[in-house]
């Protein structure tokens, strides 16, 4: 796997570190309140287990897998929904989990679903944020990192379903693509 990557754009320390932050401000931002962490499978899967033991709140969790990016590196735009939650959300605070947000695409499409829904709130975090990637508007209250619009693995990401078992993110080598 080592030759695979062109460089480590975050180290496990560095990652660890953001998450413990975000989960203070977390802590602090639902004190006394309801909560219901939704992770997005399968890429969410890191964010949420490192972040959820991060937290001293008494945060239930759910999952949902939608899938819009299939084998490749881009977006397709077309968000389907491979697992729903298990429970109603009605009158709950949910914060949806995510590795990465960088269309949008996927969590504006998200956003909006668990919305209809009549949750009392829908928020959102990402580990990483490609600002310049952007092609929808997506309000995101917590931010782990934002980053330039390179495609990254590990920690949850993954390129053809490979690479989600790396602790850290990093860059693949061009001749992976080819
Ligand atoms: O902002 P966007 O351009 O929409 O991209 C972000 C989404 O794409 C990836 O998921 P993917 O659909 O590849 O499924 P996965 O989590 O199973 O890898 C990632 O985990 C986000 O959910
Ligand atoms: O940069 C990325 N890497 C892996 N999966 C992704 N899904 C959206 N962006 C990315
Ligand atoms: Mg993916």
């Amino acid at each position: 796997m080592g030759d695979d990557l062109a460089s480590v754009m975050l180290t496990e320390a560095q990652i660890q570190d953001r998450l413990r932050e975000l989960a203070a401000e977390i802590d602090a931002d639902y004190a006394g309140q309801d909560l219901l962490l939704v992770g997005v499978l399968k890429g969410a899967v890191m964010v949420m287990a490192d972040l959820a033991r991060a937290l001293h709140h008494p945060a239930e969790m759910d999952w949902m897998a939608v899938s819009s990016y299939g084998s490749g590196t881009k977006s397709s735009g077309v968000v389907r929904i491979l697992k729903d939650l298990d429970r109603d959300i009605t009158g709950r605070n949910v914060l949806i989990v995510e590795d990465i947000v960088d269309s949008g695409l996927t969590l504006s499409w998200l956003q909006s679903n668990l919305r209809s829904r009549g949750p009392a709130s829908v928020s959102i975090c990402t580990l990483l944020r490609k600002p310049a990637a952007a092609k929808v508007e997506v309000e995101v209250r917590y931010v782990g990192f934002d980053i330039d619009p390179e495609f990254v693995v590990g920690y949850g990401l993954d390129y053809a379903e490979k690479y989600r078992n790396l602790p850290f993110v990093g860059t693949l080598a061009p001749h992976v693509y080819s």
